[in-house]
């Protein structure tokens, strides 16, 4: 039998009803006490981590659930984590960031309706969960509404149906019905060891840009942030007539603040050297994120300036693909 550990860190899965609306509140005993199917047969132990909505999460967390994994990596076959489902994509791709050559799966699942209702989506999200844990493959994944979706890949769409999640730019990996998993693609096993790597630094600052963006915003940005992403339109590129934008990002490179573009477009990535908008900020040493989502972004450049601050080595270490977070050229040509 599976030996699994579920790590609970509250969300709208473990919310009761407050004072001043959904709170988190149940323990990790009352969770499990509403999930009860014995049809699977795994060996789960429930473990409360935190209890916050997950709006409250912050990279500190992120850090304590990579431990708890590590720490506990040899005693299970495999782990859940239910999560709150704002901040879900964050966390599951900075733990693909943090925990490197992962030979186990992780999940991390939430719920739109909290599991203590009477219509929810938390019974059926936890069952596809452990049927997914119990699997012998590795890496983050999450899962929900019977999908399974890359860590890295994973953002949330809506607010409300049960359908909150899509993988982008990155087919699902499987689907589950009826504790069935139906796989479309499977990730490559590693021959890696864990590499628990936990050196965030979290002056990462997301720019989302729109027509009359004040360049003077960058003399603050540059004071209190190592990395600034730049989500820019279409392809990307920044302005450069009326509010000039070009000149800020040369002063940030100038001061060792690395500067990343990327786009609002969800789908299919930036290509900055098509316009002239585009190539006149490449120039500079941009990093570049591919068609790497906001979620991935934010938690990579946090993970690559924990190592460094040199632009150089961040750009290279951001625009290599980890944990399928970024489509290679023949990737995107096909
Ligand atoms: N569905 C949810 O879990 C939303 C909740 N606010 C959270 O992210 O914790």
């Amino acid at each position: 039998m599976k030996r699994l550990l579920l790590l609970a860190t509250g969300g709208t899965i473990a919310s009761i009803e407050g004072e001043e609306g959904l709170v988190p509140g149940l323990s990790a005993k009352e969770l499990s006490n509403y999930f009860k199917d014995a049809t699977l047969s795994v060996d789960v132990t429930y473990q409360i981590l935190m209890n916050r909505d997950s709006t409250n999460m912050q990279p500190e967390h992120w850090i304590q659930m990579a431990e708890a994994i590590s720490e506990n990596y040899d005693q299970y076959d495999g782990f859940v984590i239910t999560h709150g489902t704002d901040t879900l994509g964050y966390t599951s791709a900075a733990l693909s960031y943090m925990l490197q050559g992962l030979q186990k799966p992780v999940v991390v699942t939430g719920s739109q309706v909290p599991i203590s209702f009477k219509k929810t989506d938390a019974i059926k999200n936890l069952s596809d969960s452990l049927v997914f844990a119990s699997e012998n493959i590795g890496g983050v994944f999450v899962v929900f509404d019977g999908r399974v979706i890359m860590g890295t890949r994973a953002v949330k769409m809506r607010t409300k149906s049960y359908d909150a999640f899509e993988s982008i730019n990155l087919p699902y990996v499987a689907s589950i019905k009826e504790k069935n998993i139906n796989y479309y693609w499977k990730p490559e096993t590693t021959k890696q060891e864990l590499k628990l790597d936990t050196s965030l630094c979290s002056d990462v600052f997301v720019l989302k840009l729109h027509p009359g963006t004040k360049p003077e915003i960058f003399d603050i940005l540059k004071k209190l942030y190592k990395g600034v992403i730049i989500e820019s339109y279409g392809n990307g590129g920044v302005p450069f007539e009326e509010r000039n934008l070009l000149t800020k990002v040369k002063e940030l490179n100038d001061e060792g603040v690395a500067v990343l573009i990327s786009t609002q477009c969800l789908e299919e990535g930036e290509d900055l050297l098509l316009y002239e908008v585009g190539r006149k900020v490449a120039q500079y040493n941009v990093v570049l994120s591919g068609d790497m989502n906001k979620e991935a972004i934010v938690a990579k450049f946090m993970w690559a300036l924990g190592k460094t601050t040199d632009v150089k080595q961040v750009k290279q270490l951001i625009e290599t693909s980890i944990a399928y977070d970024l489509s290679t050229t023949w990737e995107t040509e096909v």
